[in-house]
């Protein structure tokens, strides 16, 4: 492929000039020949089919009428000017009508001529009307329409009064006229004949120019194919690159440390998943490579102490170990967790967050660098460049959505050669999602409970039914058991969540008054001291209840907490629901889920509601929240840019992205170099993509 070509800047395509051009970049992002190409048509319409006057009963999408013009006339009214044109096609009448451009329009109709319009009907009282259809004289059309599917531009329905389709569809014939010799493939024919794929350029033409519906599946297959394929390459190449290049410490002892704990000290059997996910971490850190293993497992699925027998093979091995979490409360849980595991086994293990005290800090640093500080665990705290590790062999980044690539990457340079990397999220990914996020990292799965889990039951009420839950609660709490009472605490609404908050507590505190009831609170505005003490006071059983934010959401353990009331849950998103319900149920007792929603609710939210009743298996509520959300929310804006997908769509497009993945793989067994003839253009264009953002600024 020529590359300059298609670097053209796009005011030069015959069609576009100065004007037309700023209005593609501007609108559009569409700077060069390049970026006009990879636009895809997001539907296409049938040409040939055309309707009567009399059959339009509802709003249609887009309809195509032959009819005549047969009377014109300009509007004038207060708010502008506007030329409505009479069309019938002896059925009826619709009024076509223009807000801009009357006065050509109204110069170049031809009046009791043939014509096709095309366009989206609106019904109003007295009929119905079509604005800025697209006209086009009967004769011509005919001889212009060569295939019955015509593109519909996504573009278009944003910018449809300056730049229609028809005009869109001109300026890609002109495109594919003057770039089209130059479309070459990377693939191979022969890995093409073999996969059963049609050419890049063919593939490219039919997508904009559809023959059929049967050649345009084949284009858009071909397409999403490339796409996925090459996203691939590059994550499965970064990740033998990583392991034959970046040298890990490799833990060649599993000594007294591991075994003792094994032995003696293991507090409960392990699962057969958690044994699987050890087995898997030793095996990396047995190898001279760096691990980089995201572990996922379901909230209460038991990652702790997993995390904790990794820290036992670094200690075995001389090396330091370290935790970060997120939150200061999820992070002391973790050190409150991890030193109960390590209680007889004198490891010194110490927390560091943002509210250490000067003199302890001061013992931290210092412990640190003389290595006798064996496992720290910290927030944020812990990326500091005064926080300096003798030799740190292992660290360990829980819930890491919520910290930068750059700040994991912080804890890396602590060290001339990077510590072994554990990455471990309660949020379970898709593992679609997962494929195409973290390819670059090995996965590992803990997809069994602890046993003796009875399954949170979950159940949906509206607020009107407020008594019945408070009834409900009653009851609970006279067996003993405590509760949650979670609200939502939205940034943008942070003033008003916080009073909804407020008057909540003040209202539980009335209808669970003292000396029998005695409520606990937590919220982002309260010290983390004050947020602490009312913690315990919780996880000790003081208090019955704990009204609180999403602050608990993650890592907060205390199990005899058995009921989970989610306040206006419909404003919550599922993976937010399902984390919040994962804080019960981590008992012998039977635990509940409640959520209280108002009594209307959106299509979503009810789907939202019907699924966490349905089941408590987290990735099937991720799979509902991608469909619902789209991957890009998921993930959060920041690793939505990672995702430049064009044309494939991670959710209907599974199928066709493990096909990718494992024609991938099986291509680099075959060639881990590229070093064969047949894949010099693959690895051409991996080298480009590295440069490049996105895999479309390049076809061949
Ligand atoms: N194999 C096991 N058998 C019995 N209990 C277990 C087992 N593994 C973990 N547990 C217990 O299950 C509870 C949840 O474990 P843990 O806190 O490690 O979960 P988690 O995966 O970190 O969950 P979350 O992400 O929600 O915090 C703890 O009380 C822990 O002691």
């Amino acid at each position: 492929m020529n590359y300059n070509l298609l670097e053209t800047s796009i005011e030069y395509l015959k069609g576009v000039g100065p004007q037309r051009g700023d209005l593609l970049k501007q609108e559009l992002s569409i700077f060069k020949y390049g970026d006009l190409l990879h636009l895809y048509p997001n539907r296409y319409i049938d040409r040939t089919k055309y309707y009567k006057i009399n059959e339009l009963f509802n709003n249609h999408t887009e309809v195509q009428i032959v009819g005549k013009v047969i009377h014109i006339k300009v509007v004038e009214q207060k708010r502008g000017k506007r030329l409505v044109a009479t069309f019938t096609d002896g059925t009826g009448e619709i009024e076509l009508v223009w807000f801009q451009g009357i006065k050509w329009i109204k110069d170049s109709l031809k009046l009791n001529t043939p014509y096709v319009i095309f366009g989206k009907t609106n019904r109003f009282n007295q009929g119905i009307s079509m604005p800025h259809p697209e006209l086009e004289l009967l004769e011509e059309h005919k001889k212009n329409i060569s295939s019955a599917m015509q593109a519909v531009y996504p573009s278009t329905e944003k910018l449809s009064a300056k730049i229609s389709n028809k005009s869109m569809i001109k300026l890609m014939q002109q495109l594919i006229m003057e770039t089209h010799a130059l479309f070459t493939d990377s693939l191979s024919q022969d890995l093409l004949k073999t996969l059963g794929l049609i050419s890049i350029k063919e593939a490219l033409i039919q997508i904009h120019f559809p023959k059929n519906a049967e050649i345009l599946a084949k284009a858009q297959f071909r397409l999403k194919f490339e796409e996925l394929f090459y996203i691939q390459m590059q994550l499965l190449i970064k990740n033998i690159a990583r392991k034959g290049k970046i040298k890990g410490f490799p833990f060649n002892e599993v000594g007294s440390y591991f075994n003792s704990f094994y032995k003696n000290h293991l507090p409960f059997p392990l699962t057969n998943a958690q044994k699987k996910v050890i087995k898997e971490i030793r095996q990396d850190v047995g190898a001279p490579a760096q691990m980089n293993r995201l572990l996922q497992g379901d909230v209460g699925s038991g990652k702790t102490i997993v995390a904790f027998m990794s820290c036992l093979l670094a200690l075995d091995n001389n090396f330091q170990a370290c935790m970060v979490a997120p939150t200061e409360i999820l992070a002391t849980q973790h050190f409150l967790g991890i030193s109960e595991l390590g209680k007889a086994m004198n490891i010194n293990i110490k927390l560091l967050t943002g509210s250490t005290k000067t003199a302890e800090r001061k013992i931290i640093h210092e412990e640190l660098e003389n290595g006798s500080l064996q496992i720290l665990i910290g927030t944020h705290a812990v990326f500091e460049d005064k926080v300096k590790f003798k030799n740190i062999g292992l660290a360990i980044i829980d819930e890491q959505h919520r910290f930068g690539v750059e700040q994991r990457s912080k804890l890396w340079k602590k060290n001339h050669i990077p510590p072994h990397v554990l990455v471990m999220t309660a949020t379970p990914i898709p593992r679609t999602l997962a494929m195409s996020l973290y390819g670059d990292l090995d996965i590992s799965v803990i997809d069994e409970l602890p046993p003796g889990r009875k399954p949170i039951q979950t159940m949906h009420f509206f607020e009107r039914k407020r008594l019945t839950v408070w009834h409900f609660i009653r009851k609970e709490i006279a067996k003993g058991r405590q509760v949650y009472i979670v609200y939502p605490l939205i940034e943008e609404s942070e003033s008003l969540d916080y009073k909804n908050l407020m008057e909540g507590y003040e209202g539980i505190s009335r209808d669970f008054p003292l000396p029998q009831y005695s409520v606990s609170i937590v919220h982002g505005k309260m010290t983390p001291a004050e947020k602490d003490r009312e913690m315990e006071r919780f996880s000790k059983g003081e208090t019955n209840l704990m009204v609180a934010t999403t602050v608990i959401e993650v890592g907060v353990n205390v199990p005899n907490a058995s009921v989970m009331i989610i306040e206006s849950a419909e404003r919550f998103g599922l993976s937010q629901l399902h984390q919040l319900r994962g804080r019960v149920g981590r008992g012998a007792e039977q635990s509940y889920c409640i959520l209280m929603t108002r009594d209307k609710l959106s299509n979503d939210s009810k789907i939202r509601m019907e699924t966490m009743c349905r089941t408590n298996d987290g990735f099937e509520i991720s799979e509902v929240d991608l469909k619902l959300r789209g991957p890009g929310d998921i993930m959060g804006t920041q690793q939505s840019g990672t995702l430049p997908l064009k044309i494939a769509d991670l959710v209907k497009d599974q199928d066709i992205l493990h096909y990718a993945r494992h024609q991938a793989i099986q291509l680099l067994k075959k060639d881990p170099a590229l070093e064969l003839p047949e894949h010099q253009r693959i690895k051409n264009k991996l080298a480009l993509l590295n440069k490049k953002a996105t895999i479309w600024n390049y076809i061949s």
